[in-house]
């Protein structure tokens, strides 16, 4: 189902265990500001709501997508997470850096969550222009911050 026919804020709390154990890092993006703030806002808001406690959580700052995977790493390997959601925007530009950024970044997550048990999220937008990253990142589609905060909770009580 694409994106625009499924609300990316929308979640049943009665599906989803509570978060008050689990401890949660974040890695964000500063390429894209505006949007990357938004979705870490949504994921952030959603992890309070399903229990987690403020105090558990923490956040990294990275220069942009292709960063992400490092900064995941290095989060999984120095501080005692139970996920890692991994928040970034990439927007077409004139070249295609947009494709390998987007690319390099989806494998490097998808590696860490072969090769470590830690899981990290992929709350990555890669979108064809910037209203669509504001349509999914709080706007029309709802918040894919708060889409990925709801798989790192399920992703944290796996097999508890
Ligand atoms: N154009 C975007 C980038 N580009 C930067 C790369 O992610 C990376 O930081 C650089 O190539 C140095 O390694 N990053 C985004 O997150 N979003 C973009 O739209
Ligand atoms: C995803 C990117 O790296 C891209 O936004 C950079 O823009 P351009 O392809 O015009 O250099």
């Amino acid at each position: 189902m694409a994106t625009a026919n499924k609300n990316l804020s929308v979640y049943d709390k009665t599906s989803i265990p509570n978060a008050k154990d689990f401890r949660f890092g974040i890695v964000v993006s500063e390429w894209n500001t505006e949007v990357t703030e938004g979705l870490y806002n949504g994921a952030i808001e959603a992890l309070l709501d399903c229990g987690a406690v403020k105090e558990n959580i923490v956040r990294w700052d990275v220069p942009g997508s292709f960063e992400l995977t490092y900064g995941s790493k290095k989060m999984i390997a120095t501080k005692k997470v139970d996920a890692v959601i991994a928040i970034g925007s990439v927007i077409q530009g004139e070249t295609k850096h947009f494709d390998f950024v987007c690319s390099a970044t989806a494998q490097g997550i998808k590696d860490l969550n072969v090769l470590t048990d830690t899981p990290v999220i992929f709350c990555v937008l890669t979108d064809n222009n910037l209203q669509q990253a504001i349509d999914r990142s709080g706007g029309k589609h709802g918040n894919k911050g708060t889409e990925a905060a709801i798989a790192a909770i399920k992703m944290a009580a796996l097999g508890n």
